[in-house]
């Protein structure tokens, strides 16, 4: 996949509009997302990992919010040959690129809206920052379809950016956050530049909301499996 860099939100001229996974974050996506995401690669990697313990032969799964696919072959990779991949995300710019990148028969990329597209006879489901960027109202619908189109045992994988606690812990992680993308070479006016433009737009919960409605949702069990400052990573199964 490409590596252009992000520099977006790198000119002080850029009018602040709200977020959008348009043509232009789609060019610099991979980069924006490792270098915006701690812990990225790890997750999507044990994604891959999880599916090969969870999804049986033939299985099929839905990685819905896939951009350019990234969990999509971290599951082709870990995974046999047998089990297929529905990549679904409604941003033409995304599914084009990755059309154009993966010809892989075992991916099957959608340009549809996960809160609409049909779900069935999933193994795996996987939003992996995906849910973040639906309506809050909109969100324990989509879970319930999605556990709903699940066979038994059938799980679901959701990473999450999260609404930290407004205590020293909390303020803490964020600063972090903020500490690690100007580690990652992000200026002061490309972070509050993006901070603005995701307002309203990435609309994140706390943990206690989430898992509340996974169980709401009829998951009958979750673990967290992952967290690096404040995103975090859930299973949840049948
Ligand atoms: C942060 S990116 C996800 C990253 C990706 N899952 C990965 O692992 O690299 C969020 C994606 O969700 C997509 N998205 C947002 N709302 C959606 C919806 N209602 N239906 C489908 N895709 C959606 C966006 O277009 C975007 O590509
Ligand atoms: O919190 C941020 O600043 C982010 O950039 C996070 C985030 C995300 O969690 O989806 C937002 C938009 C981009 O798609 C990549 C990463």
């Amino acid at each position: 996949m490409n590596t252009e860099p992000d520099n977006l939100f790198d000119s002080a001229a850029a009018p602040v509009r709200p977020f959008r996974f348009d043509a232009e974050v789609a060019r610099v996506f991979p980069d924006m997302v490792r270098r915006s995401v701690p812990g990225y690669a790890e997750m999507v990697e044990f994604t891959g990992l999880l599916a090969r313990r969870l999804v049986p032969a033939d299985g099929v799964c839905y990685d819905l919010g896939c951009s350019l696919g990234a969990v999509t072959e971290a599951i082709v990779r870990q995974t046999p040959a047998s089990v297929r991949v529905i990549a679904v995300d409604n941003a033409p710019a995304m599914i084009a690129k990755l059309c154009a990148s993966s010809h892989d028969d075992r991916i099957t990329p959608i340009c549809a809206d996960a809160e609409t597209i049909p779900i069935h006879n999933a193994a795996l489901v996987v939003l992996n920052l995906t849910l973040q960027f639906i309506a809050p109202e909109r969100r324990l619908a989509l879970l319930e379809r999605i556990h709903a189109g699940l066979i038994p045992n059938g799980a679901l994988i959701l990473v999450e950016k999260i609404a930290l606690p407004n205590d020293r812990g909390g303020q803490l992680l964020t600063e972090l956050h903020t500490d690690f993308k100007r580690a990652q070479g992000y200026s002061e006016l490309a972070i509050s530049g993006k901070r603005a433009a995701l307002e309203q737009v990435l609309i994140p919960d706390s943990i206690a909301v989430h898992e509340v409605r996974l169980s709401a949702a009829g998951f009958t069990g979750f673990t967290r499996w992952y967290q690096s400052l404040n995103f975090i990573a859930w299973m949840a199964w049948k």
